[in-house]
């Protein structure tokens, strides 16, 4: 099977601050979690693989890449102009885009309030709703900055569900998280990151029951900061 993404011979630096990771590679229906402690460039990485963000060195390959950053910007529009809105951009008329966003706010839990101001959304049902308006574009790959971060387990475990689905379609995604048990619960593989590099690699029951790095033993027991 081949890769929705790859990366290889990535470099990008910040001041003294260099994030390098040699090779990363995504496959259909995979789910990758991207951990690391704070300041460790889980954020840079998404935005390298989205290409927002321009690589010093090396290169990343891949078909339509999404990046819902950790506050994804909200129109001052309702629900349902918002879920339309990529649709609409890329020239959907204004009927199906809405037919469409539609569909999918039911999928995501917000089809009574599609009228509604999206401003009056919950932290929960703007993420959701940013969710839905990436996925109305089909995108080959999501890559995500801590969608949960400040949701409660209700609507964590809702936004859980849709990226399973998304993967199970045969999406791939990247999730930078800070919750270790949703990166447990969701993902096929783990990368671990520490100031820049990356450190283990490795499929979740092993990385979470038998770390072999021992920055990855002492994050793990929160004892690196
Ligand atoms: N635009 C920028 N300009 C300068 N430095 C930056 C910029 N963006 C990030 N950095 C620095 O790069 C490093 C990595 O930041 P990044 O946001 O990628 O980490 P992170 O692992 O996502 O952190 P967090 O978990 O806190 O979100 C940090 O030292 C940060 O201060």
């Amino acid at each position: 099977m081949s890769p929705v993404l790859k990366a290889q011979g990535l470099v990008h630096r910040y001041g003294d601050f260099r994030l390098e990771v040699p090779r990363l590679e995504v496959y259909p229906g995979e789910i990758l979690a991207v951990l690391g402690p704070s300041g460790s460039g889980k954020t840079t990485l998404l935005r390298l693989l989205s290409g927002l963000l321009l690589p010093e060195e090396g290169w990343v390959e891949g078909g339509f890449r999404a990046y819902l950053p950790q506050a994804p910007p909200l129109l001052r529009r309702s629900v349902l102009e918002n879920a339309a809105f990529g649709l609409r951009l890329r020239g959907v008329p204004r009927g199906e885009a809405w037919a469409r966003a539609s569909a999918m706010l039911e999928r995501v839990g917000l089809g009574a309030k599609a009228r509604q101001p999206a401003h009056l959304l919950s932290g929960g049902e703007a993420v959701r709703l940013a969710l839905a308006r990436t996925l109305l574009v089909e995108p080959g790959v999501l890559l995500l900055d801590e969608p949960t971060a400040s949701l409660d387990p209700a609507n964590a475990a809702q936004v859980e569900a849709l990226l399973r689905e998304a993967a199970g379609e045969g999406k791939g995604v990247v999730l930078a998280t800070h919750d270790l048990f949703q990166a447990r619960r969701l993902a096929h593989r783990v990368v671990f990151l520490f100031l820049g590099q990356v450190v283990e690699e490795a499929p979740p029951s092993l990385f979470f029951q038998r770390p072999q790095d021992p920055r990855s033993q002492a994050f793990l027991e929160g004892r690196l900061l």
